[in-house]
């Protein structure tokens, strides 16, 4: 699957821009804050229909003006596709495919899929338990709808579960008072704890190849889901949390308490961790969902990698551009401050690319 054109109105600081890629690699130079991310932005918006910085959409539109355009001509499995987005202030959003508009944006999710490597991922290591579960019911969902729903009636459930504690907080209530809300939460959570852990056990072993060859095999490092569900009985485990709960007035089992435990040499990459170590640690937790996602898809996603460069040392620039020329990866996406690095090792590795000069919101075509 490829993006063939691309074309921009009033996205962020980009007032208007059409872009022809190239099949294989497009790579983006310009000065910090000139606009290279809010292009990469542009191209996830049009596969996840939503910026990949959680900003409203209404942020997105270009200061001083009232809506944004972004379409975007796609090949995919020899069909041509064109996606339309359209945000106007005050007006609900519009998601089209070949002219015809979603009724549901969640239809959508999946079409195109895509990957994105970007700083901001430091947070799936530093931030929050929620930051981890919302990366894997992202890359899960993209694959089966039917988790998104299993997911979403669980956490109505779990909703109802918490406003009960707090509604009761300090009465003398009963476990068999909860028994409605924990038989569903189990039902679902279910569900969703074997298809996280399938998940995982996939991803792990893929990562580890990737780390091995991105950290030339210097440093041992590990992935494992951890739940908080006792001896795999979901309904015995929150019955057995019901008195924390009573005291906490919420539910403090259950997948929404789950997390990943990401190691390098035995102790946690948050702590442990240097600023390359994190990012060659997200570069190739990224590189085993691109692989995940082909696998499903049965097509090669995008692949985004904004300003991957930074912080890494010249031999794992070179192992992360050896991986993605190679033949298991499509379309690729780059920004860089400098154009040096990326010719070098572009010609390097004979690939077909074409390079972009972004200037304050405007692109153009590198000069040779
Ligand atoms: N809604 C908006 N309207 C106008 N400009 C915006 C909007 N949102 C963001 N910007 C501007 O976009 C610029 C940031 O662009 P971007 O993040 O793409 O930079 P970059 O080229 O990737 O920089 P770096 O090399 O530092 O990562 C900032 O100057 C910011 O003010």
């Amino acid at each position: 699957m490829i993006l063939k054109d691309l074309n921009i109105v009033n996205y962020k600081n980009i007032a208007e821009a059409s872009i022809a890629f190239c099949p294989r690699f497009n790579c983006f130079i310009g000065n910090n804050g000139v606009g290279k991310t809010n292009i990469l932005d542009a191209v996830y918006h049009l596969s996840m229909c939503k910026s990949y910085f959680n900003l409203p959409d209404a942020q997105s539109i270009r200061h001083g003006e009232a809506f944004f355009v972004l379409e975007g001509m796609y090949e995919r499995d020899g069909e041509d596709i064109d996606v339309y987005c359209g945000v106007k202030k005050g007006v609900k959003k519009v998601f089209k495919k070949n002219k015809k508009s979603y009724e549901r944006l969640s239809d959508h999710i999946g079409l195109l899929p895509l990957v994105m490597i970007s700083p901001a991922d430091v947070i799936l290591i530093d931030g929050a338990s929620e930051e981890r579960r919302r990366f894997i019911d992202g890359v899960i969902s993209q694959c089966d709808k039917e988790y998104l729903q299993v997911l979403i009636r669980y956490n109505r459930v779990l909703a109802q579960r918490n406003s009960f504690l707090k509604e009761y907080a300090g009465m003398p209530i009963d476990a068999d008072m909860l028994s409605v809300w924990d038989e569903q939460l189990a039902d679902n959570g279910r569900v969703i704890l074997e298809r996280r852990l399938a998940f995982i056990t996939e991803l792990a072993e893929v990562f580890q190849v990737y780390y091995d060859r991105v950290a030339l095999g210097r440093e041992k490092v590990t992935l494992e889901y951890s739940t908080t569900i006792k001896e795999n009985d979901y309904l015995q485990s929150l019955r057995g949390s019901f008195d924390r709960d009573r005291v906490l007035t919420y539910t403090t089992v259950g997948i929404h308490r789950d997390d990943i435990t990401l190691s390098i040499e035995g102790y946690p990459v948050k702590r442990l961790g240097s600023q390359g170590q994190k990012k060659s640690f997200l570069t190739a937790l990224k590189f085993a969902q691109f692989a995940y996602l082909a696998q499903q898809k049965g097509v090669k996603p995008l692949l985004l990698l904004d300003d991957i460069f930074d912080k890494l040392d010249a031999d794992r620039v070179s192992q992360i551009i050896r991986i993605v020329s190679e033949e298991n990866f499509g379309q690729v996406f780059i920004t860089d401050t400098n154009r040096g690095h990326i010719d070098e090792i572009l010609r390097l590795h004979a690939i077909d690319y074409k390079i972009f000069k972004v200037d304050q919101g405007v692109i153009s075509d590198f000069k040779f």
